[in-house]
């Protein structure tokens, strides 16, 4: 079986907060058209791909916000894209906000699946670095409340045998962190799947502004050279109900080189030949896990997770009594 195939990144224009998921659904059909006429059999959509970044607003009415989650997929508005990739054999990431009921309860995660080409899910992450924080902040010029609006993803980072491959998904902020790739790595993906909405202006330190574009493509050309893994990002861009959000969608090869690049901000598809063999230039050589890795000296990364708690208890207290930027947050 060929270890080659031809992939989209698939980035969006802005969602206006007001656009049906008619509407978007459309836009991401047209965009796995031309991907298919192009020839790609796997498509990667962006972060909350069917609705405006939401966590940008205090939303203070529940089924207001419950708007903007998905309860089943596929569903009615999701349908169509489903039965466009199944007949035109493409498979697709889509990332969406998730709603479930278990015990009663409500679960909120910002999460993303693998369709293959087939048309059947195979594969769901759900957002585990959830950047931002957990009460509206007066300062910002625009929230960024995930840590309100989404719980911590619990599948960890599983990696999935899909379309001829290995498979792994993460979602933006998770990008900025090396143990996401080296945890997919660890597990063998090959290809990892990425969706983002990332603002151009970073409120907590705006000396970084500049730097929105270079820190993208920083951490996802790392995370596919020290892991050796073909690497998709894809963008929300463009103006955003008067928040502007970075393009620079792309495919980076496991050597950690942009080999497809999106040139605007708006709808647009950017495609490129993988050759998922090539995972083995890195992992068979410089990166050759078994041989040349030291789990041995790297103990404190995996320690911390009962400070990491407890620490996070506290600033979640503070944040309570205080909304200021001292507050630390993402
Ligand atoms: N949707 C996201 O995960 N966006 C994040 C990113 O771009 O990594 C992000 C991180 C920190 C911020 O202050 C704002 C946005």
């Amino acid at each position: 079986m060929s270890r080659k195939l031809i992939a989209a990144t698939a980035q969006l224009g802005p969602i206006a907060r007001d656009e049906s998921r008619a509407s978007v659904v459309a836009r991401l059909i047209a965009l796995l058209e031309q991907a298919h006429a192009r020839g790609a059999t796997l498509v990667v959509f962006p972060e909350l791909a069917l609705t405006t970044f939401f966590p940008r607003w205090y939303i203070e009415d529940e089924a207001e916000l419950d708007r903007f989650y998905e309860t089943e997929m596929p569903n009615a508005d999701t349908q169509p894209l489903f039965e466009t990739a199944k007949r035109l054999g493409v498979g697709f990431y889509l990332g969406y906000a998730e709603l479930i009921e278990e015990g009663g309860e409500k679960h909120r995660y910002n999460a993303s699946i693998i369709v293959d080409d087939s048309g059947e899910i195979v594969g769901k992450y759900r957002k585990v670095h959830l950047p931002g924080h957990f009460n509206p902040e007066d300062w910002r010029p625009f929230q960024h409340l995930e840590k309100r609006y989404f719980e911590h993803g619990n599948l960890g980072f599983p990696v999935y045998e899909a379309m001829g491959g290995k498979m792994g998904m993460c979602l933006c902020n998770d990008r900025r962190w090396p143990e996401t790739f080296r945890v997919l790595g660890l597990r063998g993906a090959e290809l990892v799947m990425l969706g983002y909405n990332t603002p151009s202006h970073y409120p907590q330190a705006p000396e970084h502004d500049h730097l929105q574009d270079f820190h993208n493509h920083l951490s996802m050309q790392a995370g596919a050279y020290a892991n050796g893994c073909w690497v998709i990002g894809t963008a929300k861009a463009g103006r955003e109900e008067d928040c502007d959000l970075i393009g620079g969608s792309c495919i980076i090869a496991p050597t950690g080189e942009i080999i497809a690049l999106t040139q605007g901000v708006g709808d647009e598809i950017a495609t490129a030949e993988i050759d998922l063999d090539r995972c083995k230039e890195l992992r068979e050589n410089v990166f050759n896990f078994a041989l040349h890795r030291e789990p041995g000296d790297y103990t404190p990364i995996c320690d911390g997770a009962e400070a990491r708690d407890s620490t996070r208890a506290k600033v979640t207290a503070e944040s309570l009594l205080t909304a200021h930027p001292s507050t630390a947050n993402a």
